[in-house]
């Protein structure tokens, strides 16, 4: 709702209310409609501020409305009829205006914030588009050029870069209420007309800005409908007369709210605050569970991983000691760490904290600190050695956190004192950058070593996902299948090229192989060596373990080329390190022996193969993962998807994809795939996806609460 009250000086101030973020919900629009019209009519009235309730201007249009039908007044007459007012009104800024929240603010005449205010139209991050009117007035206020940008990355501003962009009249840092109701008190009276920026004349587009602007966003958007719209919507603005302009616009809003994107990119907004809500299978969640205040902290091993973590830390203000035993490491990382805070610091805009990072080559000098968090060599018998000497070393009461990316929480907590303490915090590389961490819960990890690594995960920016502890965890173990398949589709047929555009134009930013020579091919090869499955005396055959396998890889690491490192890989690069792929006539020579070899008949695989037995098998087993309880709801694996794993965020991730398909279509799929491969364990329908299936298929956010029912009748 909205409320009114009439200020000593003849001002009228409407008072959005609807918290936490005032978002423009139907009783909100409602809301203003009364209250405007009743400051239209009080004769004593003669201008009005709008401002919201608790320090939020407003969130936007209410995202949660999106599912239903409209009610309600709509949100676009509603701004008009503010803007015809023949008073002035002022949005008085603070906290956040954001979307609907900004287009109501520039259907006012004069904009004034608080300078800790954040402003921006993120619709294009909800697969939609400043559709109350926000693609035809930003661009009369502040330029194509600069209207483009916010409008197509739908990036956030202080208030200092929207006063100097023009979007605001003036910054306060005192009470901005107080500061626009002076302000309009001193406007009152004056001409209008030129505050009306649906009546000014949008500059044409004369270096067709909007043309060029066009074929990069469509390279960059990857199938992504929603920017595409924003430049047609800015393309209508520049050439057509404002009400056709607004046309337009809401001809565009109209398909994106219609398509299966919006939806996704929504449900992607929500995902990410239900995992911030974390719950244990045992009942633990935030309601019950204290974090511990961290401020001192050290991380054991500074390779890639190891700095990636030192610098985030660094950044939440938390002292570090980094150590690293091996002496030329240190040497290295002791130069490159600094260097890289404070890069990163700049990057977001932050000052470099000072002096908060101290390098040893000493265990020892962990034994003041409150958390650590190793970040050492992926193996075990190295974890634990590092683990045993950890708990001899620290304080009573320190936090024992390893980065492993799929090692077993539970046998590194059995070697220390207090098991309870332990917990894993699998970060992505690079680790300062990268949104996703995994903290990973063993069977004794306590809750508050849980909710202390959500929290500083939270602290760091991350999007911290609470996982149970398997092979993999839930990221990696998903990975497994989808990496499987690829190697099968090469051995049937298929090139690296071939699987990776495939899922590049799904909207992958990288396909399987060239992902895979990104991050190193001997880190797969060194899993499956500890694992059995190739290395000096196993036999080279095509089913390992009882199940198919493809050597492949093996021998692509075997001739040395392992990545882009080796400037050899599943593709050449112009040397090591090199960065861009191109293909190597060595491996379609290799590709075709292997074949011959294995008496296997090359034949051509279609794009439609390569995603259902890629993402088919990487979803399913992302059922095997809900119904073993190792994540708690489909939100938890596509937020790790979506942050971790460059899953397309307008596809939701990969449990929502599965709903959005047709769970039965996943299912029918699926069966005829592990019919034509039986010897291929991950493509046989998880029992989850067959009792789904079963109950009539329902909507993704309803799976959790059928899950939980399920398991309470042993189902499961
Ligand atoms: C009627 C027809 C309409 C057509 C109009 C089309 C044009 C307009 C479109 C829009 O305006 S779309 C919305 C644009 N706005 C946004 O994208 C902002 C989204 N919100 C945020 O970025 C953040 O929430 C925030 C405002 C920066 C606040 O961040 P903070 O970290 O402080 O809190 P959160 O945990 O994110 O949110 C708290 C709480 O509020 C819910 N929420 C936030 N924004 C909205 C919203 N716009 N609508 C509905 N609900 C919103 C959020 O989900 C959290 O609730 P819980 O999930 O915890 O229950």
């Amino acid at each position: 709702m909205a409320t009114y009250s009439r200020l000593p000086g003849s001002v009228a101030l409407i008072t959005l209310q609807n918290p936490p973020v005032n978002a423009l919900s139907a009783a909100v629009r409602q809301g203003i409609v009364d209250t405007v019209q009743r400051a239209l009519k009080d004769p004593k009235v003669t201008s009005v501020v709008i401002c919201g309730q608790n320090g939020k201007f407003c969130g936007g249009a209410d995202i949660r409305e999106f599912a239903g039908p409209m009610l309600g007044p709509p949100l676009v007459p509603m701004i008009h009829a503010i803007e015809a007012v023949d008073k002035p009104v002022a949005a008085a800024i603070e906290g956040v205006a954001l979307g609907g929240g900004l287009e109501l603010a520039l259907g006012c005449h004069y904009r004034i914030a608080h300078s800790k205010a954040l402003l921006g139209l993120p619709e294009v991050t909800l697969g939609l588009l400043p559709g109350a009117g926000g693609s035809q007035r930003l661009p009369r206020l502040i330029g194509l050029t600069a209207a483009l940008d916010l409008i197509t990355t739908g990036r956030h501003i202080s208030a200092a870069e929207a006063l100097k962009l023009g979007i605001l009249d003036q910054v306060t840092d005192n009470n901005v209420v107080d500061q626009a109701v002076e302000f309009v008190r001193r406007v009152a009276g004056q001409p209008l007309d030129s505050r009306r920026l649906s009546t000014l004349p949008c500059p044409p587009d004369v270096d067709s800005l909007l043309d060029k602007a066009m074929v990069k966003v469509r390279q960059r958007s990857r199938g992504a409908l929603a920017p595409v719209a924003c430049v047609q919507a800015l393309m209508a603005a520049a050439s057509l007369p404002y009400t056709q302009g607004m046309e337009k616009e809401r001809e565009l809003l109209t398909t994106l709210f219609n398509s299966g994107q919006a939806r996704a990119l929504q449900y992607a907004f929500f995902s990410q605050r239900v995992v911030g809500k974390w719950s244990l299978p045992s009942g633990a969640s935030w309601d019950n569970s204290a974090a511990r205040p961290i401020s001192k902290a050290a991380v054991i091993g500074l390779g890639t991983m190891g700095r990636g973590i030192v610098v985030a830390l660094a950044l939440t203000g938390i002292s570090v000691v980094a150590v690293e035993t091996q002496e030329k490491q240190l040497a290295e990382a002791s130069q490159a760490v600094p260097a890289m805070l404070q890069r990163e610091a700049g990057r977001r805009g932050l000052a470099t904290p000072p002096g908060v990072i101290s390098f040893s080559s000493n265990l020892q000098d962990v034994s003041e600190v409150e958390l650590v968090i190793e970040a050492v060599f992926e193996d075990m018998s190295l974890k634990l050695q590092v683990f045993r000497h950890l708990t001899s070393v620290c304080r009573p009461g320190t936090l024992l956190c390893s980065n492993t990316s799929g090692l077993d929480i539970d046998q590194l907590a059995a070697v220390t004192q207090s098991p309870g303490l332990v917990v894993g915090m699998h970060f992505f590389a690079p680790a300062h950058v990268m949104k996703l961490l995994e903290v990973v819960y063993g069977p004794r990890s306590s809750p508050e070593a849980v909710a202390t690594a959500m929290q500083l995960g939270k602290r760091m920016g991350k999007v911290s996902v609470a996982v149970g502890n398997c092979p993999g965890f839930v990221g990696n173990r998903m990975l497994k299948p989808y990496l499987e398949q690829a190697n099968f589709l090469l051995e049937e047929g298929a090139t690296p090229q071939q699987v990776d555009e495939a899922l590049e134009e799904f909207g992958f930013p990288m396909g399987v192989f060239r992902m895979s020579d990104l991050s190193g091919l001997d880190v797969g090869w060194r899993i499956r060596k500890e694992a059995g499955l190739t290395g000096p005396g196993v036999e080279s055959t095509r089913t390992r373990q009882g199940r198919r396998y493809s050597p492949l890889p093996d021998q692509v690491c075997e001739a040395g080329r392992l990545g882009q490192k080796t400037g050899r890989g599943w593709y050449q690069y112009d040397g090591p390190g090199g960065r861009v792929a191109r293909s190597d006539p060595w491996v379609h020579i290799f590709l075709e022996a292997y074949r011959a070899e294995h008496d296997l008949v090359a034949r051509s695989i279609a794009p439609e193969e390569i995603l259902e037995r890629c993402l088919y098998a990487l979803i399913n087993e992302g059922f095997n993962i809900l119904q073993d309880a190792m994540a708690a709801g489909p939100e938890d694996i596509d937020a790790i998807y979506v942050f971790g794993y460059g899953w397309p965020r307008h596809h939701g991730g990969p449990m929502f994809h599965a709903g959005q398909v047709g769970l039965g279509r996943i299912l029918e799929r699926l069966q005829h795939h592990h019919h034509n491969h039986p010897d291929v364990p991950h493509l046989k329908p998880s029992t989850l996806l067959r009792r789904l299936v079963a109950v009539g298929s329902p909507p993704v956010q309803k799976w959790r609460e059928f899950i939980n029912k399920e398991r309470v009748h042993s189902q499961l």
